[in-house]
């Protein structure tokens, strides 16, 4: 089989959208790649273009004029025998997210996305075998326990969310404390097909060191002085669920050999037992601590970091991710019972929230709206009622911590990784950081291209080819 530029072999996409640009977009992208694009404005155009003839792979909106690109993903797949169908999507909410999983999408892009996040996802879904929709039920429906944030940091944790719910794969959720890794890690559960069996999150550091062993997988009458009667663990409470360890990385040795044996073998023992316990339970883990470094250290077991890493979301402080701060106050009000909360918030009262460190994220947000809530008593909320604790006023322009590039390159290499990629690391890497360093220049030397070659160290000529290269000049769907 022949290959094209992108490694795959040469196929039949159908795209369906009803704004030109995007079409446009791609039908430029993918035909430049050698495969061959259809377009359609309406899901009922796109199903007769799919009947004429099936598509190898779908690129679905779901904001379309008559029927919505969910509703209708079903009826691609059965009338194109199952092909992967990306959805796309303005709105990315989480529910939006999981129910495009749910009903079959191989894929979720959110709008506005990036050229190269629209290649690899395109390249990854003509890669992979289409999803059976054997896993297809109704997702539930959202509570109190939302997750929210527009960033597209946030936008990317719900693709993660969504994709990994129905699979059984360990999940390592990571962030500074109050980021939202129990709140992901709740939503992965009521995603998933356990969602009617327990969930439970446990600290392992709140549990008795001597006693832990006996906490997570119970133990048997005499196996201790005290232990008078056979107990159930955790493990044996969370059967068929999901169990969310927190804290991982405070978890002692030898019970990190016990969880090993659990995650390899799907069995375990109960304290002073010989008889082993088959055990069929998910495992999520968070920790705010640097794990791989703990790795290092001889402190956390490299082969349980593997296993518990089958996937990772990471949770940016909410000083990286500014825009989240308007829609998480107006959240906290509405949960607060304000049933107006716009009204309550003015654009400079946000404004002075977002430059703000917040050490302890969304949970001091939290705390300091709930509080400010109470004291206004239905008045509008102004910047004395929320005074300044941790919460500094020092992070304009941007934060003051030393910036941590080896983190989020960790990051990136265990995402790329994640997603299949085992070459050109480096050339990737390099991709992605030249586009929005050659970007965000251009913007502050306003578009001046000998200034931003000069600052870059490159010639002209050379960045006015990169420019056009990376599609600067006249990308239609600019990351926001
Ligand atoms: N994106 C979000 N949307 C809504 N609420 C959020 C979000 N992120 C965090 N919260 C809220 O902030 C609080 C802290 O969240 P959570 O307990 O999930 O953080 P955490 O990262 O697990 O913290 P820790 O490391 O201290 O255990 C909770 O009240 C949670 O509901």
């Amino acid at each position: 089989m022949t290959t094209n530029d992108s490694g795959n072999a040469p196929a039949d996409v159908l795209v369906v959208d009803d704004e030109p640009s995007i079409c446009w977009a791609f039908q430029r992208m993918l035909e430049e790649q050698g495969h061959h694009v259809r377009t359609a404005s309406s899901a009922e155009e796109g199903l007769e273009l799919a009947s004429d003839r099936a598509p190898d792979l779908i690129l679905l909106d779901v904001r379309l004029p008559k029927e919505d690109g969910i509703s209708a993903l079903p009826k691609f797949r059965s009338v194109t025998n199952e092909a992967p169908v990306v959805i796309m999507t303005a709105f990315g909410d989480l529910d939006t997210a999981v129910a495009a999983v749910r009903q079959g999408a191989s894929d979720y892009l959110v709008k506005p996305f990036r050229l190269e996040d629209a290649r690899r996802v395109c390249k990854n879904a003509l890669r992979r075998p289409a999803v059976t929709s054997a896993s297809v039920t109704s997702p539930t429906a959202s509570g109190a326990n939302d997750i929210v944030g527009v960033s597209a940091a946030i936008q990317h944790v719900f693709r993660q969310i969504a994709l990994v719910a129905s699979s059984d794969l360990s999940v390592l959720i990571t962030g500074e404390t109050g980021t939202g890794k129990e709140l992901v890690a709740a939503a992965i559960h009521k995603h998933s097909d356990r969602a009617d069996k327990p969930y439970l999150p446990i600290a392992p550091v709140a549990l008795n060191e001597d006693l832990i062993e006996s906490e997570l997988f119970g133990h048997v009458k005499g196996a201790f002085t005290g232990a008078t009667d056979d107990r159930q663990g955790l493990f044996e409470r969370a059967e068929g669920g999901t169990i969310l360890l927190d804290e991982i990385g405070d978890l002692p040795m030898h019970i990190q050999v016990k969880l090993l044996r659990v995650l390899e073998q799907r069995e375990y023992f109960r304290v002073g037992d010989v008889t082993p316990r088959r055990c069929n339970v998910r495992l999520l883990a968070a920790t705010n601590a640097d794990l791989g470094h703990a790795v290092r250290e001889n402190r956390f077991r490299e082969d349980l970091f593997y296993r518990l890493n089958g996937l990772h979301i990471h949770l940016p402080p909410l000083r990286q991710r500014r825009e989240d701060v308007a829609p998480l106050v107006q959240h906290f009000l509405r949960l607060a019972g304000h049933a107006d909360p716009a009204s309550l918030v003015s654009d400079d009262l946000i404004v002075d929230l977002q430059n703000r460190l917040w050490e302890g994220n969304v949970r001091e947000l939290r705390n300091a709206v709930e509080r400010a809530a109470v004291v206004a008593r239905g008045r509008r909320l102004s910047v004395d009622d929320f005074p300044v604790a941790s919460s500094r006023h020092d992070l304009s322009p941007t934060d003051d911590r030393p910036f941590d590039l080896a983190a989020h390159v960790d990051s990136w290499v265990r995402d790329a990784l994640s997603d299949g990629h085992r070459s050109d690391l480096l050339a990737r890497l390099h991709a992605e950081v030249e586009k929005p360093l050659i970007r965000i220049l251009m913007q502050r030397t306003g578009q001046n291209r000998a200034k931003t070659a000069e600052m870059l160290g490159i010639h002209r000529g050379t960045l006015r080819e990169k420019i056009r290269s990376y599609g600067l000049e006249s990308d239609p769907t600019p990351e926001p």
